[in-house]
């Protein structure tokens, strides 16, 4: 069943906002960004159903959670051990897992997917879901680069998907880009919107263009910096060194690079490199295919541009 509010937008005057109050969440892939989600969404209050194709999968994304909360918990709840312990515990229970999103997605008011960066493997799942999920049902990707009316075209449900883009690490990172296609509904945009104002983010509105805001500036960004590395230029210490220390950057673009995934990289560069064959910007980087091809994916594998064991 489908809950509705209505309430005035303030600074719109009398422009009523009608959106779909989201309780039941399901999230598919349990990774860096699946897992993340999970977490926020969670002790936010949300029913959290976690899935994955398999059961370590998820026992190990369940663990990480756990890890993390406990983390924010003796933050949060320094003075108050016994209030972290029920936080700690009311969070965890809204989590659960599963390794079929067709059953679980019968009773859920959102799907948020965050599985492999390929076109073909996300419109798969949501043709397979889209035949199973209540008519209600919001369907949303965290796509990094790839089209959200692509991955939707795959579904009959047009006015009722989304782009919800998170950043990695997802409990720290206060932004989600909330995109739009030409046929998302309003509602649909709306209720995105809540959600992530639910999750305690800082939302922008984005169009469906590759790469919506944050990735568009930055991965030309961090290739320019490879191609640097490649060229000799400077040495990755050095970069990292220096856009750390001389434009205040948290993590240099090879720490960046190794924390995001240079698997997710290669995915993102290889579909915008054969959407744009001309163009030097995207052109493959040797370094960067050679890193993939050897299983080092960063931080998540243990290694990448640095070593991590
Ligand atoms: C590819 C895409 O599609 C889009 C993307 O996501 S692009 C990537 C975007 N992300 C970034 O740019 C991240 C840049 N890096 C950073 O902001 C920081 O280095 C970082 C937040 C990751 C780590 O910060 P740090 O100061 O070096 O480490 P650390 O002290 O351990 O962590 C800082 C805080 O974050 C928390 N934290 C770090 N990682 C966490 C995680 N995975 N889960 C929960 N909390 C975490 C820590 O507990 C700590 O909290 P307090 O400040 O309350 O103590
Ligand atoms: N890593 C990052 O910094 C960011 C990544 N993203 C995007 O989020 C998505 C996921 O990225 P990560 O979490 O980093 O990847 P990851 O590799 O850590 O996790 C992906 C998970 O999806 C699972 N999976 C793959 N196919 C599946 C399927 N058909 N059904 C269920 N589970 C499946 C895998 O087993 C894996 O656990 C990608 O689209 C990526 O582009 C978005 C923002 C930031």
């Amino acid at each position: 069943m489908a809950f509705f509010t209505h309430h005035i937008c303030r600074g719109l005057s009398s422009s009523a906002v009608r959106h779909v109050v989201i309780k039941n969440v399901t999230i598919i892939g349990g990774g860096q960004m699946g897992a993340g989600i999970a977490q926020v969404a969670a002790s936010t209050g949300h029913a959290v159903t976690l899935v994955d194709t398999n059961e370590d999968i998820l026992k190990k994304a369940v663990k990480g959670i756990e890890g993390n909360l406990k983390r924010v918990v003796k933050k949060k709840f320094a003075d108050k051990p016994e209030a972290g312990e029920e936080f700690l515990q009311k969070a965890m229970q809204n989590v659960s897992i599963s390794t079929d999103a067709g059953s679980v997605v019968q009773g859920t008011d959102l799907v948020v997917e965050a599985i492999v960066e390929n076109l073909k493997v996300k419109q798969d799942l949501f043709g397979g879901l889209d035949k199973l999920a209540p008519a209600h049902t919001i369907f949303a990707s965290n796509t990094s680069s790839l089209s959200i009316t692509d991955i939707a075209s795959s579904t009959n449900r047009l006015d009722r998907f989304g782009g919800l883009h998170f950043f990695n690490p997802v409990p720290v990172m206060r932004l989600v880009e909330v995109i739009a296609t030409s046929s998302t509904s309003q509602e649909t945009f709306d209720s995105l919107l809540n959600f992530s104002k639910m999750l305690g983010k800082t939302s922008v509105s984005c169009k469906d263009t590759p790469g919506f805001i944050v990735n568009r500036l930055l991965l030309p960004y961090i290739l320019d910096a490879v191609r640097m590395y490649e060229r000799g230029d400077g040495s990755k210490e050095d970069i990292d060194i220096a856009m750390k220390l001389g434009c205040g950057y948290p993590m240099g673009p090879f720490e960046l690079s190794d924390y995001v995934g240079l698997d997710t990289m290669k995915f993102i560069m290889d579909g915008w490199s054969a959407a744009n064959p001309d163009n030097p910007m995207f052109a493959q980087s040797e370094v960067l295919n050679k890193l993939v091809a050897e299983g080092k994916f960063g931080k998540k594998t243990g290694e990448g541009f640095y070593k991590y064991k």
